[in-house]
């Protein structure tokens, strides 16, 4: 048992002064940050590091783990100093030592007995023989100092697991009698020692980092060939890994490494490279590699949309790895700010970092408490961190939940065969898109979803034709209610479906009494809640995604309602869009919509017996015509390629002209069923050429 001082209570200082403690040595742990100090001798922790807290408290009770903020009442016991100091970095990339420098001088002045000096935090080579001289120069007392250099290899997240289990252990000293004591501090962890001279230890620690970077910027660069050859990463990296020279860990792919580690120490031995007159090519390499892959997800959010600006875009993950609340060098920063530079609405959600990205991240952007307030009316979902919390978030909730369900998953999240069973469109890294479209060559060709969601999505952009839609929104337990509460009757259809399957109609007598119609079925149910499970059970699978759309009263003949079938077409290569055909459908008796026609009749007659007023017929037909015209218009935006479009109508009884719903395979043999086949030789021959 020794008596340890450890200078520094961050990530490393604090877990090997609470697992040194663990292992028998008393320990004292010295922080300059009086906050910090008050906050742990209370038994709390200023870091998110799982299961370090418990064991602090053990230790503290146990009486062998204390805090000070006094330097000298730190190291006055102390036989071995720890120097566990942040040693961030410089605007030139290089290491700052200041922190390093300052405690050397608060040992040469406070220590007063032998003491060996041991350094973990990651110090450039022949930092600690700096750290040997500003000792000497400044030391007050007859003492003797020997230096040691202890790199830590721990990870954040895992930092308990990680001391007790290291692969091995690094001591660098130049005095045998000084490593020996080290190691025999270490010998209750049994984990290996590789003794060596210091700079070769201060080395290791660097040239660690930079292969493991090396190695994630390496599989990313294959993620991106996989995209455009239509490989896999992960199938890749398994295969790769299978080999022991290579081995499994640090192979997965995605938007690069973050932390306070990698980055900095990166860029620290280019640095020290470069001092000597080297370059280091491929570690310059890696590093433009990882800034480049860092914002990855949005610049396939901007070639899948075009533009972002106007797009409400929530972000899943802001710590830099899951199970820490770090975020520093976090991808998550580098995102936000290129989608707020971009134009676009974020909202942000993390289990446990949110606090700390306050501070760092634009005002701009809105923190939620939960998943499904993050992603509720959104255009799209970044994954950034892979916390288990949303891996396990069940992914019918984006379908229910998002404006359209688009995710860009930066940490490969789900698996490609669950993903396939939502309507889901689903960009990962490295791996086939799922939902959208790849051409031939294996480009992504980003698609547009043709879901009646979209749809009504795209054409409600467009202020013009806005007014002629009736409101709309994607099935959830909240908008069914919201919508039940504005309309005592609603429709509701699959997004995905055709000819009028699976369509509803609810309609509320009272606040808690609902008719269900669907087809000719017709079912009460009482209350809000048992609707929505009646609904969910029978009619609207959590696996698809649902419109509710208000009811709208249609102009009826003979108790039957009408609507109006539009055919809109152009001509190869023309961007002129005409209106080539027009047919009013009335609906089969006691049916709610018009699929089911009894009667199919030109339109003109349709108004003429229904109880609209006549004279508007000429007024009303010219009106359907422009804003059929005008929605081929807007679609054709997004449907580039798009000729023919077939418009649902409906004109209400007070003669308001609705747009139903648009569709881009319309079925066009209801005008080869009249007796005036002309529509149906004119659709047909645009529809050639
Ligand atoms: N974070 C990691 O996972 C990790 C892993 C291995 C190595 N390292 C290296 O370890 C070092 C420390 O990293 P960290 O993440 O623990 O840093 P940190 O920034 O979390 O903590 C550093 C602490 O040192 C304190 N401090 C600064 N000057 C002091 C002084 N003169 N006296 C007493 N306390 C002082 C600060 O107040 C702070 O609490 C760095 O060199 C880092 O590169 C970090
Ligand atoms: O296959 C992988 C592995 C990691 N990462 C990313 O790399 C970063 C770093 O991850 P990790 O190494 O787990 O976390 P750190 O806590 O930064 O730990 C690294 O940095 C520490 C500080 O030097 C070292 O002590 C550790 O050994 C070293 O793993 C994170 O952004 C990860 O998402 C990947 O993208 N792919």
């Amino acid at each position: 048992m020794r008596n340890v001082a450890i200078v520094g209570t961050g990530y490393v200082g604090l877990v090997t002064g609470v697992c040194l403690s663990e292992i028998g040595h008393n320990v004292i742990c010295i922080d300059i940050d009086q906050e910090k100090v008050k906050k742990l001798k209370a038994g709390k922790l200023s870091i998110f590091e799982p299961n370090l807290e418990e064991l602090m408290i053990t230790n503290i009770e146990r009486g062998r783990l204390s805090f000070t903020s006094d330097h000298a009442e730190g190291f006055k016991d102390s036989e071995v100093i720890y120097i566990a100091v942040g040693t961030p970095q410089k605007t030139d990339g290089s290491a700052d030592l200041t922190h390093i420098e300052q405690v050397a001088v608060q040992i040469a002045l406070h220590a007063k007995r032998d003491v060996i000096v041991v350094t973990k935090s990651t110090v450039p080579v022949g930092t600690n023989e700096r750290i040997k001289e500003i000792i000497h120069e400044y030391l007050v007392s007859d003492i003797k100092i020997d230096i040691v250099s202890n790199p830590e290899f721990l990870r954040e997240g895992s930092a308990i697991h990680d001391t007790f289990n290291g692969d091995r252990i690094v001591i660098g000293a130049e005095c045998e009698h000084a490593a020996t004591i080290i190691e025999e501090i270490n010998k209750p962890f049994q984990i290996p020692v590789y003794k060596t001279d210091i700079r070769s230890a201060e080395m290791i620690k660097y040239a660690s980092n930079a292969f493991l970077a090396t190695k994630i910027s390496f599989i990313n660069e294959i993620a991106t060939i996989c995209e455009h050859v239509g490989a896999n990463v992960e199938d890749v990296a398994i295969g790769m890994g299978q080999d022991s020279r290579i081995g499994t860990k640090f192979l997965k792919a995605g938007i690069g490494y973050g932390g306070s580690c990698f980055p900095k120490d990166t860029n620290a031995l280019y640095q020290i490279a470069g001092h000597k007159d080297y370059s280091f090519h491929l570690l310059k390499t890696v590093i433009d590699v990882n800034n480049k892959q860092q914002t990855l997800l949005v610049d396939k959010a901007k070639k899948r949309f075009g533009f972002l600006k106007g797009k409400k875009i929530a972000v899943l993950g802001l710590a830099f790895k899951p199970n820490t609340d770090d975020i520093r060098e976090a991808a998550s920063i580098f995102i936000i700010n290129r989608l707020i530079a971009e134009g676009a609405g974020v909202t942000a959600y993390d289990p446990i970092a949110v606090k700390k990205a306050e501070r760092v991240l634009r005002p701009e952007v809105q923190f939620m408490s939960n998943i499904e307030k993050a992603i509720h009316g959104t255009d799209a979902v970044f994954i950034v961190t892979e916390w288990r919390e949303i891996i396990d978030f069940p992914l019918k909730k984006y379908v229910e939940l998002m404006n359209r369900p688009i995710i860009f998953d930066g940490r490969n999240c789900y698996s490609l065969n669950e993903m396939k069973k939502f309507p889901i469109e689903y960009y990962s890294i490295g791996r086939p898109i799922i939902n959208g479209k790849t051409t031939n060559k294996g480009d992504t060709h980003m698609s547009v979803s043709v879901g009646k969601w979209t749809k009504y999505k795209l054409i409600l952009e467009n202020e013009n034709l806005a007014p002629y839609l009736p409101e709309t929104k994607l099935f959830s337990e909240g908008s069914l209610w919201k919508m039940m509460d504005l309309h005592s009757e609603i429709m509701i259809k699959p997004s995905f479906g055709h000819k009028g399957k699976g369509v509803i109609q609810v309609t509320s007598s009272d606040e808690e009494k609902f008719e269900i119609q669907a087809g000719l079925n017709k079912t009460t149910i009482y209350g809000k809640k048992p609707l929505f499970k009646y609904l969910r059970e029978n009619h609207c699978s959590p696996k698809r995604q649902y419109i509710i759309q208000r009811w709208i009263s249609l102009a009826k003949i003979d108790d039957s309602p009408i609507d109006i079938r539009v055919i809109v077409q152009r001509k190869r290569n023309s961007s002129e869009w005409i209106v080539t055909g027009k047919l009013a459908k009335i609906a089969r008796d006691g049916f709610i919509i018009t699929s089911a026609a009894k009667e199919l009749v030109p339109v003109e007659e349709a108004i003429e017996r229904s109880s609209l007023n006549s004279q508007l017929i000429q007024k009303l037909i010219f009106e359907l015509d422009q804003v059929s015209l005008n929605t081929a218009r807007q679609l054709e935006k997004y449907y580039t390629k798009s000729r023919l479009i077939g418009l649902d109508m409906g004109i209400d009884q007070e003669g308001k002209i609705w747009i139903i719903e648009a569709n881009l395979t319309p079925n066009i043999a209801m005008f080869n069923k009249v007796e005036d086949k002309s529509d149906y030789e004119t659709i047909k021959s645009y529809r050639k050429g």
